[in-house]
């Protein structure tokens, strides 16, 4: 494992990796656990080198407490990785590092992904990603870069991206890893209390209730179920449940042949927001 904490570094240190050789890059904001080293590996498995970048990206927020809260454990993370077989650079850049200058979102369309689910709670929030992942995939320049189903629509609009900007890099999406409740993990969930963490698994649960009365029952009797199960819940306030076409994102008010869906939810136990989704079988 190296550290590098500037963009003429690392690039430097990629150059004997250029030609012949693989490099998988994972984007993270760090605070580090099994869902991202899950990522880590995938990428040591598939390249010769692998680039982890944690910076916590300032214009992705749309809330200042968020930000201001959003765990910060750079030791923990660097000896983390210490651990893993294999070649791991990690960059960890200053804002000014990374955006050259004014620390400023972009504004990026993306066949209208960015104004589903969470582009509508999160104001800018994929002006944000979009313009920190594009600085990134140009910096690093990776042959393939990973991704979690955590945050699948993050995961579809980034594929977007890389074909709006016509860069060369495979997007990969990865499984969501959970803790033993059922909770998908997550850097936040370091802010939950045990009260909370335990309530928390209502997620998962009821991503899976759904999943499994998906083919007997509609849309309409699904999301009255989810309503009417978060309302009994003291811990859990619901953001959004949706039922969602796996392509468009949009949210699917009745069932079609031939379409694959998703459910998607985003809840709040106490100021920490939670966001899990599921595949649905038909
Ligand atoms: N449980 C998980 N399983 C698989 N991938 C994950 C998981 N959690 C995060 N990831 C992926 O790791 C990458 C970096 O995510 P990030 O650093 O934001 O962590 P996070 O745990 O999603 O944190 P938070 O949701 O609190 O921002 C993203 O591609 C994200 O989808
Ligand atoms: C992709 C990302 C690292 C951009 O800041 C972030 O949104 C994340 O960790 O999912
Ligand atoms: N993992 C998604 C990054 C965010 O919540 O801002």
């Amino acid at each position: 494992m190296t550290l590098y904490t500037d963009q003429n570094s690392l690039l430097k240190a990629l150059l004997p990796y250029r030609n012949s050789k693989k490099i998988g890059f994972i984007p993270t904001m760090g605070a580090l656990h099994e869902g991202h080293i899950s990522l880590i590996n995938k990428g040591l498995e598939e390249n010769n080198v692998v680039v982890v970048s944690i910076f916590v990206n300032p214009t992705q927020f749309d809330n200042a407490g968020d930000l201001k809260k959003y765990p910060r454990t750079l030791e923990a993370d660097i000896a983390l990785i210490s651990t893993l077989k294999g070649t791991v650079f990690i960059f960890s850049p200053d804002a000014t590092d990374l955006y050259q200058g004014k620390v400023a979102s972009k504004h990026f369309s993306f066949d209208g992904l960015e104004h589903e689910m969470e582009g509508k709670h999160r104001k800018g929030h994929f002006d944000g990603v979009g313009t920190v992942v594009s600085l990134l995939l140009k910096a690093v320049r990776p042959d393939k870069a990973y991704f979690g189903e955590k945050d699948f629509q993050q995961l579809q609009i980034v594929k977007k991206l890389v074909e709006i900007e016509n860069l060369p890099t495979k997007i990969i999406g990865c499984p969501i890893v959970r803790e033993s409740n059922g909770l998908a993990m997550s850097s936040r969930n370091k802010r939950l209390s045990p009260k909370q963490f335990e309530a928390a698994a209502i997620i998962h649960e009821t991503l899976s209730e759904v999943n499994q009365k998906f083919k007997t029952h509609s849309i309409a009797q699904l999301n009255a179920l989810v309503q009417q199960r978060f309302s009994k819940n003291n811990d859990l306030e619901l953001e959004y449940f949706e039922i969602a076409n796996v392509k468009t994102l949009k949210t699917a008010k009745h069932k079609r042949k031939g379409n694959n869906y998703r459910a998607f939810i985003a809840a709040f136990a106490g100021k920490v927001r939670l966001i899990d989704n599921k595949a649905l079988e038909e």
